[in-house]
């Protein structure tokens, strides 16, 4: 099998994103509320963006609406040239909370989804065995979740949405509820994944340090209603190691967003 082409079909150069025109309003009894208000936004295949912003400006929204969870009342958003009316195999998310089946062990939760689309026992054997090596999780293949810590939770819900061969990876806040050290950890897990699998990720944090180490681009969303206020190219080596925090550029770049953040919750 080429390196290119996952287990699940995926082949480097899918996963371009466009959103055009998204508005999203909320209705609640007799108000209306607008979270949402014309987005544009282009994410190239196998690119790694994340969006960044103050809280309730809309950024879970806007992932929502991309999974196909939530219906937009305005504009549309095309994967691949696809336009999205629901949930697809093509878009994969991982969320903050811990969404295993806990009556399921480590494999089965990886397999679930191929099991679901009716790929064979072989298959899915030869699925989960790559995803639990990328995930560095064979030696916890049976155990339940229970059993698991935070960071590997996340790496078995990491694995099962990749085990299902997505084009685009949405993760809303995956990492908030680990404790620091887990965190960089899964961060550098997470870029490994990203350069094997060739998915495109986006990606949303609070957390201007991740988003920076992670990213090829951060969008900074604002409120009232949600927009995109800038967009920050990342211009750091490809290779990231943890060194990468200490780099200029990386400072520069963390002290732009931070202020313009600050500027936009005051
Ligand atoms: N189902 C809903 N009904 C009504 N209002 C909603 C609903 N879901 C979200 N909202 C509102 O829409 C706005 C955007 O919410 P959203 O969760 O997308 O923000 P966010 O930027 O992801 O916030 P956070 O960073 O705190 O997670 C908020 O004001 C929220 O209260």
């Amino acid at each position: 099998m080429s390196e290119a082409i996952g287990v699940a079909g995926v082949e480097a150069g899918q996963g371009s994103i466009t959103i055009r025109g998204i508005g999203k309003t909320y209705r609640t009894g007799k108000t209306n509320f607008r979270a949402l208000g014309n987005i544009d936004l282009d994410i190239g295949a196998n690119e790694f963006v994340t969006i960044l912003g103050p809280s309730g400006c809309g950024k879970s929204t806007l992932l929502r609406i991309v999974a196909g969870l939530e219906e937009s009342n305005e504009g549309v958003i095309n994967v691949d040239g696809d336009t999205v009316v629901g949930p697809g195999a093509d878009r994969g998310m991982v969320f903050q909370g811990y969404t295993l089946f806990p009556w399921l062990t480590v494999r089965q939760n990886i397999e679930y989804g191929p099991k679901l689309k009716g790929v064979s026992i072989l298959d899915r054997r030869a699925i989960s065995n790559r995803y639990l090596r990328i995930t560095r999780l064979e030696s916890f293949a049976s155990r339940f979740p229970k059993q698991l810590s935070g960071g590997m939770k996340q790496r078995v819900a990491i694995a099962r949405a990749l085990a299902n061969g997505p084009k685009v990876l949405l993760m809303d806040e995956p990492f908030g509820a680990l404790d620091a050290q887990t965190k960089l950890e899964m961060q550098e897990a997470l870029l490994e994944v990203w350069e094997r699998e060739k998915t495109t990720v986006l990606f949303i944090t609070h957390d201007i340090d991740e988003a920076i180490f992670l990213s090829q681009r951060i969008v900074v969303m604002g409120a009232g209603p949600g927009h995109i206020v800038r967009e920050f190219p990342v211009t750091l080596p490809a290779e990231r190691t943890s060194d990468v925090r200490e780099h200029p550029d990386f400072l520069k770049l963390r002290r732009e967003i931070a202020a313009l953040l600050k500027h936009k919750e005051e």
